[in-house]
């Protein structure tokens, strides 16, 4: 894999009137986890889809290295590498699980591969993924990312219409993905549960980023997560 960050330079993304995020700088690397929380409608899936190029930016730049992709189409920035599990995004209903996983597991050996960190999916590869369980679906959509084996991978909401229960489950496989070098952009509800993977945080609210650092300094200050959640001011 190739070891380029992901770089957005001053990036904001508007909607309608004006922009609903602005300022936001950082640098997501292969193989780290970076969990982007903040209050409902703070930004983060205008954000995230301005990475993917579902939405464009606003303003700012977007790199991968040296390379400027914002001004690719969504298709060719997944061809960089860039995969978007997007939000309520799920499987497709009518085709087995198996032939939802060889739209991107290209070869049997490949299938294998995946199904062998997927044991519980091996058991329903010849059912309709859409007589599977709301986690198994999502299950579904996580190993087809991960047999894309994508250099970045952008999450937004994975837990939604989840039993928290069933969501953790879910959290030791997007840890693999990043083990196995992928980056991974994590927006999640679940703030607690999402900062337990992460090794970085993003704190958005009222349009803008108001912490950014390490996950360790956040967990072990809960007003620092407040104050970030509340924005104003900025904590950080
Ligand atoms: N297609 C759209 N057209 C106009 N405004 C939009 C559109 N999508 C989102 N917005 C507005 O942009 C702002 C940011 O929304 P966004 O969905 O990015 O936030 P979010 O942090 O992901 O929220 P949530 O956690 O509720 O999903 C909100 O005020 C929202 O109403």
């Amino acid at each position: 894999m190739n070891a380029n960050p992901l770089i957005l330079e001053d990036v904001a993304v508007s909607r309608g009137a004006g922009p609903v995020i602005s300022g936001v700088r950082f640098a997501l690397h292969p193989g780290r986890i970076v969990a982007l929380v903040g209050p409902n409608g703070a930004g983060k899936t205008s954000l995230i889809e301005s990475i993917s190029g579902v939405t464009p930016n606003s303003a700012g730049r977007i790199m991968l290295g040296e390379t400027r992709i914002d001004r690719l189409t969504r298709v060719e920035r997944a061809r960089t590498g860039i995969s978007h599990i997007e939000q309520g995004r799920a499987v497709f209903p009518s085709l087995t699980v198996r032939e939802n996983l060889s739209l991107t597991a290209r070869t049997p050996q490949e299938l294998k591969e995946t199904l062998a960190h997927f044991p519980e999916l091996e058991k329903r590869i010849d059912s309709a993924a859409g007589l599977l369980s709301g986690g198994e679906q999502q299950m579904v959509v996580l190993a087809r990312a991960f047999a894309a084996q994508p250099q970045f991978l952008l999450i937004d909401e994975m837990s939604l219409g989840l039993a928290p229960v069933v969501f953790m489950r879910l959290l030791p496989i997007v840890s693999k993905l990043a083990e196995a070098g992928t980056g991974v952009l994590l927006v999640e509800q679940f703030t607690e549960l999402a900062l337990g993977i992460a090794d970085e945080a993003l704190v958005v609210a009222s349009g803008t980023v108001n912490y950014q650092g390490t996950v360790e300094a956040l967990r072990s200050d809960p007003d620092l997560l407040h104050r970030a959640y509340l924005g104003g001011d900025r904590a950080v």
